[in-house]
């Protein structure tokens, strides 16, 4: 009935996968984090790290683009447990859109409840700057508007229902938990919200481009999150996700700018300790107010 392409891994599959893994830890995780391009130090605030190669999961693909480590670690963060993609894959890389978000199913069957995904992104929003951590209200899934959605091919009840609800995708007190957290670490002046564009990848947009983002009501632009977002809602996991403003979207034909990946990367090293605060102080909170 549906076409090879589009079959995903089976139940089964992600299945054997997550007790592989669960087989070899005793951290029973309830939060799972993904690290953006450059943002991987996240992994390393984990405590009693277990931490696996890709290369080695049962199932899992390959990270192929620097700036994303490719290791799964478990461990702590203040005493909770948790779970750390430390880079994350791209459908640029030439993986079906079945095989990016297959994480968030592994994540499901170890016992995740909250995800938190985090990302690099060009601003379209012409009031953030370089440095913003833009906190993701919303998104626009564009692969998705010509049929590339991770939720094609055969529905399994066991993860979700055929068609999941959206509009609900990212969730509102984390968000709120978010802004506030931030503003008590002093975040206050680079702390955005936003709805976060998702595009194919692997260029970067043309001019033309970006201006019709901004004007489809984007704030910012990236290659990833959005099809993970839409699995892990779909499995009924909580979603929170943020992206750092790591360059300003080309807008103008006059300006000398070129987005480029070392640029990605630098921001993300001059922000990563700010960020690693902001997510670990909220994992910490979601605990006391008994989130997730
Ligand atoms: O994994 P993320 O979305 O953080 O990575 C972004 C998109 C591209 O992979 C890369 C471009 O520099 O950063
Ligand atoms: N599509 C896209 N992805 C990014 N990731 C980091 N910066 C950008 C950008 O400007 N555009």
């Amino acid at each position: 009935m549906y076409p090879e392409a589009n079959k995903g891994y089976t139940y089964e599959d992600c299945k054997t996968t997550a007790d592989w893994l669960l087989a070899q830890t005793y951290i029973r995780p309830t939060v799972g984090i993904v690290c953006g391009s450059g943002l991987g130090g996240l992994a390393d605030m984990l405590k009693d790290q277990v931490a696996f190669n890709y290369k080695d999961i049962p199932n899992f693909p390959q990270s192929t683009v620097h700036g994303h480590a490719g290791r799964l670690v478990f461990g702590t963060l203040k005493g909770r447990p948790c779970v750390c993609m430390q880079g994350r894959f791209h459908l640029y890389e030439g993986y079906p859109i079945q095989k990016i978000t297959l994480p968030m199913r592994i994540f499901k069957l170890l016992g995740v409840e909250t995800v938190i995904l985090t990302n690099a992104a060009g601003g379209l929003n012409q009031d953030f700057k370089v440095g913003d951590v833009m906190i993701i209200k919303d998104h626009l899934n564009i692969p998705g508007f010509t049929g590339n959605n991770p939720l094609t091919g055969p529905n399994d009840d066991r993860f979700g229902v055929r068609f999941p609800c959206m509009s609900d995708a990212y969730d509102r007190e984390l968000q709120q938990l978010a802004m506030d957290v931030g503003q008590e670490l002093g975040y206050g002046d680079f702390l955005r919200e936003g709805v976060y564009c998702v595009l194919g990848g692997p260029s970067f947009e043309t001019i033309a481009e970006s201006r019709m983002l901004h004007k489809l009501g984007a704030d910012a632009v990236g290659m990833s999150t959005g099809p993970e977002v839409i699995v892990a809602r779909h499995c009924g996991m909580r979603v929170f996700a943020l992206s750092l403003i790591t360059n300003q979207a080309v807008m103008d034909y006059d300006s000398e700018e070129k987005a480029n990946h070392e640029e990605v990367l630098q921001t993300g090293k001059e922000r990563a300790a700010q960020l690693e605060r902001l997510v670990t102080t909220m994992v910490t909170r979601m605990e006391h107010n008994n989130y997730a």
